[in-house]
């Protein structure tokens, strides 16, 4: 797991970082990761550094420093005219060649690689007219950027790009990856993303970022002592007769993601398609763990729905609620819910239109977690999910064609076999979402929900046996 912190953040631990050790010079290290990254990304010909007027700039004029000093050509475009001072007597040094803008645009279809040095974390979004021109000329002509903490037109603690910025191949960020880096679609203009320790101190986040080796530690595996039962029974209500195919779909994503036993309890025809494709599901009312409601209800017999739901929230057990129960949500809901919208379901949660959200996921999954005090999982290219105290955590992120439908309906199911199998609503929701993205990235696709549901076991094997060998040799090595 890894922290998510904002510029201001970021800000604040440098200052503390100067106060204690003064005269400390952080750009050096900056721009020897970059220069270091610089080198490996073009091995030979020239490296135009795109330089802004603020220290961004002067980890980009180092870095050139660096490149020269070992025998690489390096140009640099002072976008401004002006630069961090001690990087431009340091550069000139060591034979940087200073370029104007017209020099740079001109010799810019024979550079090895550009590095975006103009704006980091002081940037406001957007870019100076002719760095616009050279940014998207970059793009074009598919030349290689390298940025400096942050594409340089992005808005540092903002997914949504609102203005142009490059686009990079990779970025070298220092201390923690900021939301830019991790949400998409501003994520995309990263590229790959180095988080390099410069020594800051930070606080705990408030926003932070799954990884595998999380989903390992944390996932239920069963034990040798547990049963069916123990492993968590989970009751499921979804399909109608329009769309039984999300009851298959999110029954599969359950019985995939590894349920003791799955209680149905939809619609006939749903359970006979479910009952034809997994024998193992079982039939009828029972005991159960949790209850996983929505996906396919459809939007006709809305009082059924209503119905339906009213089951589930008097049993007063955790539930998914997904898709079109989303529409029926009593003003509280019991400990243990995850609603599950997507962007379009959210706006419709909260009386906004689908943009606004889209533009600033995270307030609003927050203003939904807080209002309905539960786990809220908001699905779409980077899935949010939030607890009521306001605390962020991000899934492992998929390939983009996870997004059709059906996706939702088997992501429902496996958070339901978490929660039956006793996890909190936040954990289900951002084990459930990355698990999923993990099954798609598995191999190259594109591949059905179906089949995503049912790479599900190889990927938890995968993961299993990597965590059990671990287990095993430390005991004997100590
Ligand atoms: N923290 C760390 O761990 C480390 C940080 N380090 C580095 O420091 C960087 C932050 O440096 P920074 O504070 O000097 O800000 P930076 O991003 O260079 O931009 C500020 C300048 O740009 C201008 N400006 C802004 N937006 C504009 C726009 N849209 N269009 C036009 N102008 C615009 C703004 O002018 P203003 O108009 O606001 O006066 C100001 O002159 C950080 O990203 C990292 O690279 C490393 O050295 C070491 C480790
Ligand atoms: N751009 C994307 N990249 C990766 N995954 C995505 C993207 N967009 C959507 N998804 C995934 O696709 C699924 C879509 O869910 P949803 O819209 O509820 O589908 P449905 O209701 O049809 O099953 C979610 O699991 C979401 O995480």
């Amino acid at each position: 797991m890894i922290g998510v912190h904002s510029a201001q953040v970021i800000r604040e631990a440098e200052d503390r970082f100067f106060e204690e050790n003064p005269g400390a010079d952080l750009m050096q290290i900056a721009a020897r990761a970059v220069s270091d990254r610089a080198r490996e990304m073009a091995p030979t010909g020239v490296t135009l550094v795109v330089v802004g007027p603020g220290n961004n700039g002067g980890d980009g004029l180092f870095a050139a420093r660096n490149l020269a000093a070992a025998g690489r050509p390096a140009v640099a475009w002072l976008v401004t005219g002006q630069a961090h001072p001690q990087a431009v007597i340091a550069a000139r040094q060591v034979g940087v060649k200073f370029v104007d803008s017209s020099t740079a645009m001109h010799m810019l279809p024979d550079v090895m690689l550009v590095i975006d040095a103009v704006l980091g974390i002081g940037g406001r979004p957007g870019l100076f007219p002719v760095v616009e021109r050279f940014a998207t000329a970059c793009d074009d002509l598919c030349i290689p950027v390298l940025s400096v903490d942050v594409p340089s037109g992005l808005s540092t603690d903002e997914v949504t790009p609102t203005a142009t910025s490059f686009r990079a191949a990779h970025t070298v960020t220092f201390a923690a990856p900021k939301l830019c880096h991790v949400g998409e679609p501003a994520a995309e203009r990263c590229g790959s993303v180095e988080v390099i320790d410069v020594g800051l101190s930070l606080p705990e986040p408030d926003v932070r970022r799954l990884d595998e080796v999380d989903i390992a530690r944390w996932w239920p595996w069963p034990t040798a002592v547990d049963d069916k039962y123990s492993r968590g029974v989970l009751g499921i209500d979804t399909g109608s007769e329009r769309y039984p195919g999300a009851a298959v779909l999110s029954t599969t994503g359950a019985l995939n993601a590894g349920t003791g036993m799955i209680r149905f309890v939809g619609p006939e025809r749903a359970a006979n398609l479910i009952l034809d494709a997994m024998p193992s599901v079982t039939i009828g009312p029972g005991r159960v763990e949790a209850w996983l409601m929505g996906c396919g209800w459809g939007k006709q017999d809305r009082d059924a729905h209503a119905a339906r739901l009213q089951a589930a929230l008097e049993s007063g057990l955790p539930a998914v609620v997904d898709a079109d129960a989303l529409e029926h949500l009593p003003k509280t809901v019991p400990d243990g819910w995850l609603l599950t919208p997507h962007a379009g379901e959210l706006a419709a949660m909260l009386g906004v239109h689908r943009r606004v959200v889209e533009v600033d996921p995270i307030r609003h999954a927050r203003q939904a977690a807080a209002r309905w005090n539960t786990a809220v999982l908001l699905k779409g290219a980077t899935q949010y999910v939030v607890e009521p105290s306001g605390r962020v955590t991000i899934a492992v992120p998929g390939p983009a064609w996870t997004a059709q439908a059906g996706s939702g309906d088997v992501l429902a199911g496996i958070c339901g076999m978490l929660l039956a199998a006793g996890l909190p609503a936040w954990q289900a929701g951002a084990l459930g979402a990355s698990v999923q993205a993990m099954a798609a990235a598995h191999k190259p696709g594109p591949f059905p929900p179906a089949v995503i549901a049912r790479t599900l076991p190889e990927v938890l094997g995968g993961l299993w046996t990597t965590l059990r060998s671990r287990a095993f040799v430390l005991p004997v090595e100590q």
